[in-house]
């Protein structure tokens, strides 16, 4: 029997397993996909286990719903702060361990908005229009007309599966200009669908578009996606992204067991 949880951040959806007993093999590729398969299984863009570490508060252990083994997640991210206050394992700081380095992060004291420092950022390259970044996760970044109308499974699909990016994969996020931020909705590498909301991607988003409006100094970007709101806080110098924050809300949904 797993005991898990169930968590969101702006409806990019977790279940989230503590294992600091170490007492679930994880490395079942076929399981971790049918607990996320939404007709078969719970459900979920991702599923991670929180587990003990040596010289942090705790592990971030991520896989996407296709049961692999990923790149950072940052909802995920902000997900399992939340759960690990819900849990005790830490208060209102943290400083855990992700497959991409350590991340400090802060969580409110009603443990539901989560402020989670994302890596520094200096390569930005581009592919025709779009910028391509790592942002803990590979990402490419087009400015469209009518995101809201548009075909994000045909289009995004094409590009994650073309030429350059089958063999990896990218996220791929198209983007235009709303309010004072922008609206933004991602197709996810393993997911291999679009995502309600997706962290590395609106983070990308954000050091992609100061780039190309030539901003540069303390930024902040409001982001809407189709979960809810986002905000990504950075600094850049015209040559690197730093103290990039990804901020917004990460709650508890349920709690269940299920036999596997
Ligand atoms: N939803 C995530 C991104 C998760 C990783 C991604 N699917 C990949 O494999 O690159 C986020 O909030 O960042």
């Amino acid at each position: 029997m797993l005991h898990f949880y169930k968590y969101q951040g702006a409806g990019n959806d977790f279940i989230l397993v503590d294992n600091r007993e170490s007492a679930v093999n994880h490395r079942d590729e076929k399981l971790l996909s049918y607990l996320c398969n939404r007709r078969f299984g719970i459900g979920a863009d991702g599923i991670m286990f929180l587990q003990n570490h040596a010289e942090y508060d705790f592990e971030m252990v991520y896989y996407n719903a296709d049961g692999k083994p990923s790149s950072m997640c940052g909802n995920g991210g902000r997900c399992i702060v939340a759960f690990a206050k819900f849990l005790g394992v830490i208060e209102t700081e943290t400083e855990f361990m992700a497959v991409d380095g350590p991340h400090y992060a802060k969580i409110s004291a009603a443990g539901d908005w989560v402020s989670l420092q994302m890596i520094d950022v200096e390569q930005v390259s581009k592919d025709a229009d779009a910028y391509v970044l790592n942002t803990g996760s590979p990402h490419y970044v087009i400015l469209a007309n009518d995101v809201k109308g548009k075909d994000v499974y045909t289009e995004g699909y094409a590009i994650r599966n073309n030429d350059t990016y089958r063999a990896e994969g990218i996220n791929v996020n198209f983007v235009e200009a709303k309010g004072r931020g922008y609206f933004v909705r991602t197709f996810e590498r393993g997911v291999e669908d679009e995502t309600y909301a997706c962290g590395t991607g609106v983070t990308a988003v954000a050091l992609a578009m100061a780039k190309h409006n030539n901003q540069t100094g303390n930024l902040t970007t409001p982001i809407q996606v189709l979960g809810g709101e986002l905000n990504i806080r950075f600094n850049y110098d015209g040559n690197k992204f730093t103290d990039v924050f990804l901020e917004g809300p990460a709650l508890q949904v349920f709690k269940g067991e299920i036999e596997c």
